[in-house]
């Protein structure tokens, strides 16, 4: 489990805020790997080995292995046994529903002794509300990651609807931080949305954002961390696909680093302009 303090430990020791997204689809993996006995597995861990010294967090996306039936649920739960203990280990299922349901949503990624998966943090969506989000924080130094400003086109149609509080993201936020503090809570807000950060810190000064939408999706690194960064870091970043599929060959894991290394080159920089380290 990664508290906020270890969390904030590891960043100005790896001088990071990288979380790598094993979104890891069988179709787009090397084909040299097709003969290991799993070979989804065996992909991630090669790319864990390549790149756990640059960043803070892993975030393997539920769906990827979902659509493998049993085979994949395997290969989620030996990859978040494989997952390094000094990083936070994300799992990016956004999850959400009526309480009893939600309690088995937790259950399924956060005891580890029923299901074999004890990740230290899930994606929630927020739109069924208080007892939709308050199963996941029975689970002590778990943390729950809500959905305020996702990155997809798509978040105009509900994120930006008017409430009369301001726009439904923002009370998403307001609300959601009345249910725990920030060493329980963070939000998904998408790099794509760069120029909202300033306003979302407002609601949202001390929380950590999980911001997708670097690399793939072109969001700008460089204006998260001008509009998103506070004096704790604040951010974790995601890359999936421009850092795991950066090669189809049998340097994949090479290129992977090289990826990630020139993120992580950048977010050190980001740190040391911020007086972070
Ligand atoms: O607003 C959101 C919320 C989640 N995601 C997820 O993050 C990664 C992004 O992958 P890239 O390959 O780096 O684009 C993926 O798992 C999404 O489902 C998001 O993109 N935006």
């Amino acid at each position: 489990m990664l508290s906020r303090e270890k969390l904030i430990d590891q960043i100005k020791l790896k001088r990071s805020f990288l979380c790598v997204g094993l979104d890891t689809d069988v179709d787009k993996i090397p084909d040299f790997l097709k003969s290991y006995p799993d070979p989804v597995l065996e992909f991630n861990r090669r790319i864990i080995d390549a790149t756990q010294d640059l960043c803070i967090a892993y975030k393997p996306n539920a769906a990827f292995y979902e659509a493998m039936g049993i085979k994949g649920l395997q290969s989620l739960i030996d990859t978040y046994k494989y997952l390094p203990k000094d990083c936070l280990s994300i799992i990016d299922a956004k999850r959400g529903d009526i309480g009893n349901t939600s309690d088995n949503y937790a259950k399924a990624f956060f005891n580890e002794e029923t299901t074999g998966m004890g990740f230290d943090a899930i994606t929630v969506t927020p739109y069924m509300g208080n007892d939709s989000v308050t199963p996941y924080l029975k689970y002590d130094g778990k943390w729950v990651i809500i959905l305020a400003l996702t990155s997809s086109v798509g978040s105009k149609d509900f994120q930006y609807l008017e409430t009369g509080n301001g726009f439904l993201y923002e009370t998403v936020i307001q609300k959601a931080n009345t249910w725990a503090g920030a060493d329980r809570l963070m939000f998904v807000v998408g790099a794509t949305k760069s120029t909202e950060f300033t306003n979302i810190r407002k609601y949202a000064p001390d929380n950590f954002l999980l911001v997708p939408g670097v690399g793939a999706q072109g969001g700008s690194l460089e204006e998260v961390c001008k509009y998103g960064m506070t004096p704790d870091c604040g951010l974790i970043v995601n890359a999936s696909r421009s850092i795991i599929y950066a090669s189809n060959g049998e340097d994949f894991a090479e290129a992977a680093r090289a990826e990630a290394l020139s993120l992580q080159k950048q977010m050190e920089a980001e740190l040391q302009k911020a007086g972070i380290i």
